[in-house]
């Protein structure tokens, strides 16, 4: 039988540098949505980059100026290009570093590209200049609820701030992100929505049960045997949690789209077999994100099947791309 080439090796040998630009507000879970692509390629491959580096003015000037960080004013967009563009073709920059202990820059860093580049933040994709750059593109869109919780959670516990000002600086950013973060929705490869779970705030908050929506477009093109096959029986029989799948068709203003919602919470059997599926596929093992796991959740669900689709646009563009020929 003919064995599968180890994907990872593929990737390390291979000039294309891949670039996943991953959009949406501060605390939104951009982070939480890749790391199942940085688990499985790992550190070696993979580098992320927090768009925050390429702001333009620092908290004190945001203030003088009366200015959002998400608007273009504060970010630089030309910078951020020509960074991505050096990176694509393999060059190192000199990297700019947003301070957010201080609101200060620090000094730029050197920054060499892997083969798998992550710019997380919130105007990856903003500009056309920008979205020519793109590989795959994400944006991550929590409900208002549930992004307010987030960041009220964080913000309050992890970082020492007031409530009233974490809200109010909710309610200040709102206007900027209708107007410069969201339209990126239309130029997404995959749109993660998060809402409230429909089985309740307890479970909600007690094991990180939310509702989860992937928002895909069709593929024009899939690599061959593409296996994702849940198993039924296994998901039935053992399922001792509530859970839900639901897939219906969506019209944006511009494009029509898939959304398979996931809600509670599933048997690991069931990711089991996804992840035995992208060893299978890549030839990467072990691809064990959650073992010891008896339950995984809408979340943990929707990280595996993005990054089986993040692999499934690489690995077609290898084999497009043939002798070194990146497209
Ligand atoms: N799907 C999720 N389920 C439960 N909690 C989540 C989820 N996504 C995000 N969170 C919560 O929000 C916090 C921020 O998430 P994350 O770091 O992924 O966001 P981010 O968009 O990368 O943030 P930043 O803008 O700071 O880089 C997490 O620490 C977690 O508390
Ligand atoms: O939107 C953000 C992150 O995406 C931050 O608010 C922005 O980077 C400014 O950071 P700080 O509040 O630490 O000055």
């Amino acid at each position: 039988m003919k064995k599968t080439k180890n994907f990872r090796d593929v990737i390390a040998k291979s000039p294309c540098v891949f670039v996943i630009g991953v959009a949406g507000d501060s605390g939104s879970g951009k982070t939480t949505f890749t790391s199942a692509v940085r688990e499985i390629f790992g550190e070696n491959l993979v580098s992320t980059i927090t768009l925050d580096d390429y702001h333009t003015l620092d908290r004190e000037e945001r203030k003088e100026r009366n200015v959002t960080p998400l608007s273009p004013e504060a970010n630089n967009f030309e910078l951020l290009r020509e960074h991505v563009s050096m990176l694509k073709r393999g060059l190192p920059i000199q990297k700019p570093v947003y301070n957010h202990k201080n609101g200060r820059f620090d000094p730029p860093v050197p920054f060499s590209p892997k083969k798998i580049i992550i710019l997380e933040g919130l105007h990856p994709f903003a500009t056309e200049e920008l979205r020519s750059l793109m590989d795959f593109t994400v944006f991550v869109n929590p409900d208002k609820d549930v992004k307010y919780d987030w960041k009220i959670r964080r913000d309050v516990g992890e970082r020492g701030y007031k409530k009233e000002d974490v809200m109010a600086e909710l309610k200040a950013r709102s206007v900027d992100y209708e107007l410069y973060v969201k339209p990126q929705i239309e130029y997404s490869d995959a749109v993660i929505r998060i809402s409230n779970s429909r089985y309740g705030k307890r479970v909600q908050n007690m094991r990180n049960v939310y509702n989860v929506t992937l928002y895909q477009n069709r593929l024009d093109k899939t690599i061959k045997n593409i296996n994702l096959n849940f198993n039924l029986f296994s998901i039935n029989s053992l399922a001792d949690r509530n859970f839900l799948f639901e897939f219906h068709r969506t019209n944006t203003d511009k494009r029509r789209l898939g959304a398979l919602s996931l809600d509670g919470e599933f048997s690991f059997d069931v990711i089991r077999s996804l992840e035995k599926n992208i060893e299978k596929q890549t030839g990467v093992t072990p691809v064990s994100l959650y073992s010891g796991k008896e339950y995984v959740t809408a979340t943990e669900m929707v990280q595996l099947l993005l990054s089986w689709r993040i692999i499934n646009k690489r690995i077609a563009i290898e084999e497009e791309s043939g002798d070194g020929f990146c497209v």
